[in-house]
């Protein structure tokens, strides 16, 4: 069952269409991804689901209601992550989570959850001293405070370092663990891939391909990477660009990267053997969403028709 279903999305700020015909349903417990190019209207689709923003046209439904007509109900089973500039400096995560707790008829416990969430050493500390980790945490914990069904995160992991964002990531499989959905705007391929049971992937305001993140890499047209070093003669390059499925062949210095499939990579090999050389250092790696998102997006700069 869809617990978001957006269909026919458009929005347009002046006359630049900036959303043009999305659509994407959400199913309950997912933790779906949406991806795309700076501009891409991600964060505009994600405002509409949320009620903060009113669709030119189209619909959208949280848990079957209109987040702008039923704008009350949705806020009280959806939680949106904050903007940083949404918090008063001064505040202190208690008083944050005390006072948001206020905005909803059955909140969750603040203590608890600051300590579910590794925020109780810092309950007395204000949002300006918190490290970038702890206040994206405080974001998650302020997002979940209303005991939400579904929760809208926009780049929640921009600024942190490894380790905070690796800890950010287990912090939203428990999440999902405890039964909320999760939509999650990111630039992180490896977040993306990580954690989304599905992601879309957005350009210039739309869908361009939706998927699990295995099917979207499965989807590239390069599945595969190989490299190695050619030792024992000379192999011009035009001669691997012919091998069957290969996508891209670069010279990494002395070493050979080819991009294609696994008959790339076993033609490559044969074509080495045939010629009395060897591959040295030779190592075939899956490719990545990276790579994925790289052939489903345009290297233009995301721009809908106006
Ligand atoms: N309030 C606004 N008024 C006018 N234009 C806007 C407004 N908000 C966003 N835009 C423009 O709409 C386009 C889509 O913006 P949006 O924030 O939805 O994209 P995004 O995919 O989230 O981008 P990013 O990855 O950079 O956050 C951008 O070109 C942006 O400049």
């Amino acid at each position: 069952m869809p617990i978001v279903e957006v269909t026919d999305l458009y929005k347009s700020y002046g006359d630049r269409t900036v959303v043009d015909g999305v659509g994407f349903d959400v199913g309950d417990g997912e933790i779906f991804g949406i991806l795309g190019p700076n501009g891409a209207g991600k964060t505009t689709t994600v405002e509409c689901v949320s009620g903060l923003r009113v669709p030119d046209r189209g619909t959208v439904r949280v848990a079957g209601l209109d987040p702008v007509a039923d704008h009350r109900a949705v806020t009280e089973i959806l939680g949106t992550q904050l903007q940083q500039s949404a918090l008063q400096p001064k505040l202190t995560v208690r008083e944050a989570l005390g006072l948001y707790a206020s905005f909803y008829p059955d909140p969750a416990d603040g203590m608890a959850l600051a300590e579910r969430l590794g925020l109780a050493p810092v309950f007395g500390t204000r949002f300006a001293k918190l490290s970038g980790g702890q206040q994206q945490r405080l974001f998650i914990a302020l997002a979940l405070i209303g005991r939400p069904r579904v929760v809208v995160l926009d780049e929640l992991t921009t600024g942190l370092d490894p380790r905070g964002r690796r800890e950010t990531w287990s912090l939203i499989e428990e999440v999902r663990d405890s039964g909320v959905t999760v939509l999650l705007v990111t630039h992180f391929m490896e977040e993306a891939q990580r954690l989304c049971d599905r992601v879309a992937v957005f350009d210039a305001g739309a869908i361009k391909a939706l998927g699990s993140p295995t099917e979207l890499v499965g989807r590239s047209a390069s599945a595969v990477v190989v490299s190695f070093r050619p030792t024992g003669g000379v192999l011009d390059r035009s001669e691997f660009e012919a091998l069957p499925g290969a996508s891209a062949v670069r010279g990494d210095g002395e070493r050979i990267v080819i991009e294609g499939s696994d008959d790339t990579v076993d033609a490559a090999l044969s074509l080495l053997a045939r010629r009395g050389l060897s591959a040295e250092r030779l190592r075939v790696t899956d490719a990545t969403l990276d790579d994925a998102f790289l052939d489903i997006t345009s290297s233009e700069p995301g721009h809908a028709g106006s």
